[in-house]
């Protein structure tokens, strides 16, 4: 909870003058009972209108005094408490920016959604609400009570004797409710997540007709959601009229001793009254405390949740000594016995991998599903790192050089084609911070996409919705390579990227492709594009099984040339 309290430092002369905005206005408040025995016993009671005037008029210049301090403190609370919001979204948006993927797997998305969104805005209508009224209710309940001795010591006795057990009783609402609470966020994670998955992959829900089970999903998580707010609730409901049901037994209790003490003439009529009014006042006061503490529960939840994330260790940073001058410089790429497994898994998704491949060529990659070829383009830009071996660029251990230096030079085409919502220039541009209009036109010539931008209705303004719904999947290919070669790679590496295009397409784009001079890795499924490459690496099960040109493939593997027969196969089926 510090942790985040913490956010507040920059904002702490404006938390002062909230703070003692609220204080003027809990002062004024304390002083009006007072005020008002002095017009009963030294005003009404005696006919002294003067006396009536007098402090009648000290009560009005006090209320004016009150009111200006509490619109005027409003005004400082919604800024700092919207400024703090606005700071921890910031610091944990870039905490999560450079979460490697297995501090992903930890958080799934829908919860760092909650917590950026849900749980932020929880404590930040907490601070808001304790710089409004929150520490009012405490210090009035004492400052009420200090009055209350102020003005009959014997009555106030009264009065104080039962603020312990609410006290004790508050703290055990507290500490439960911040159980019952993080049960809520949790299940809102579950919401969120279910909510996100059905809006993703709303095209094979409708595919599919599995409406009715998602909806049955939602409500299930929906229900659990309603069922612990519910529970968390019930506690806080109580609360209150337990609160109530005491302190109006202690009234009671001060109401008829001072009616006693009345008749031997030890208690005035306005004390009784003024004891009477605090007594109501420092009820008030622990009936916003319930519901304080319920937000402040919320709060304490969620910031725990918050801080979760902040402390996360980011497993995958620059060493301390990475050196900010290295960086890749021609592009020649080397696997020396390279182990990888993904991070909780037990099975190695590459086995002593060894290959170089020089400056400036093109090496196709094939191999059945799961053999391993994305782990291989994945340990390139440093998206995870090694379990042993190394891999080298122009002879430098990735681990050596900035990660920022190493993937500036890399264009990385994943397997989905993953576009943003904006316009089709915005998302080109994407790939290089300082993309001219030129870069953007070339790149997008040489993945064969300008025409079918030209026929756009804005052609490279046209706004692409969420993910590019509105373009077919191997328009939404070509954009991405497009994005990937506005940044003139070193490396450019296609993950199965060319999949949706046809042959005469895929033909032209590796024509074009040879005008860069990156070293290109290409993982695909086809004979057709291996075939182009200088070597075609063959793997299987994590390993290397071959490598070599097409033709001593052909020659000397057995897994190569069953590829390419049932491929030929296919398309003379395909073309019959
Ligand atoms: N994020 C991950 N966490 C754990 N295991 C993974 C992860 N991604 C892949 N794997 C496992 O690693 C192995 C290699 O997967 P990889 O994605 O590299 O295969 P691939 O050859 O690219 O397959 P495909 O052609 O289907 O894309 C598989 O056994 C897969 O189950």
């Amino acid at each position: 909870m510090l942790k985040v309290i913490s956010y507040l430092k920059p904002y702490r002369i404006a938390v002062v003058i909230a703070l003692i905005l609220m204080l003027t206005e809990l002062g004024v408040e304390l002083v009006q009972p007072l005020l008002m025995a002095k017009i009963i016993d030294d005003g009404i009671l005696v006919n002294n209108l003067s006396a009536v005037m007098k402090w009648g008029g000290l009560m009005i210049g006090f209320s004016f005094i009150a009111f200006a301090a509490g619109v005027i403190n409003s005004f400082y609370a919604a800024h700092v408490s919207q400024s703090f919001g606005f700071d921890v979204r910031k610091a944990i948006f870039e905490k999560v920016q450079s979460f490697s993927f297995a501090n992903f797997n930890q958080f799934p998305a829908s919860s760092l959604i909650t917590r950026m969104t849900n749980d932020i805005t929880q404590i930040q209508n907490t601070v808001f609400m304790s710089l409004r009224i929150m520490l009012r209710a405490p210090l009035l309940i004492i400052g009420g009570l200090v009055m209350a001795f102020v003005v009959n010591v014997k009555l106030a006795l009264i009065l104080s004797a039962v603020i312990p057990f609410l006290f004790v009783f508050l703290i055990w609402v507290m500490n439960k409710g911040g159980e019952l609470f993080k049960n809520v966020q949790e299940r809102l994670d579950s919401v969120n997540g279910v909510m996100r998955e059905t809006l993703t992959g709303i095209r094979l829900i409708k595919a599919f007709i599995r409406r009715k089970y998602e909806v049955s999903r939602f409500a299930k998580a929906n229900g659990e959601l309603k069922d612990r707010t519910v529970t968390a609730l019930r506690i806080m409901e109580v609360t209150m009229p337990v609160l109530l049901f005491i302190m109006n037994l202690s009234i009671i209790g001060v109401l008829w001793f001072g009616s006693v003490q009345l008749n031997t003439g030890e208690v005035k009529v306005g004390e009784v009254v003024a004891i009477v009014n605090y007594a109501t006042r420092i009820t008030a006061a622990f009936s916003i405390f319930s519901f304080i503490i319920m937000a402040f529960s919320r709060a304490r939840a969620s910031s725990n949740r918050i801080v979760e994330v902040m402390e996360t260790p980011i497993d995958l940073l620059d060493r301390r000594d990475a050196d900010s001058s290295l960086g890749v410089k021609e592009g020649k790429i080397e696997f020396k016995d390279v182990m990888f497994q993904y991070p909780g898994t037990e099975a190695s998704a590459i086995d002593r991998m060894s290959f170089t491949v020089q400056q400036g060529q093109t090496i196709a990659i094939l191999g059945a599903t799961g053999s391993g070829k994305t782990s291989l383009f994945q340990l390139i830009p440093r998206l995870y790192d090694v379990n042993g071996g190394q891999v080298l660029i122009d002879g430098m251990d990735v681990r050596e050089m900035r990660m920022e230096n190493l993937r500036k030079q890399i264009g990385y085409v994943p397997q989905e084609a993953l576009l943003f919502s904006g316009s089709v220039k915005e998302n080109i541009g994407w790939g290089k911070e300082d993309a001219s209009m030129e870069d953007i036109i070339e790149a997008a010539k040489d993945a064969q996409i300008y025409d079918t931008i030209k026929k756009l209705p804005n052609q490279f303004e046209t706004k692409l919705g969420q993910k590019g719904v509105n373009l077919s999947g191997g328009q939404k290919q070509r954009l991405s390579i497009a994005r990937a070669l506005v940044r003139k790679p070193k490396i450019l590496l296609l993950d199965d990227s060319t999949s949706a295009l046809d042959r005469r397409t895929e033909a032209k784009l590796l024509q074009a492709l040879k005008a860069y001079t990156c070293t290109t890795l290409i993982i695909t499924q086809k004979i057709s594009t291996a075939m182009e490459a200088d070597q075609i690496l063959l793997l299987e099960n994590g390993r290397l099984l071959t490598k070599g040109t097409h033709d001593s493939l052909l020659e000397t593997s057995k897994l190569y040339n069953e590829i390419f027969s049932s491929q030929s196969r296919e398309e003379s089926r395909n073309y019959a």
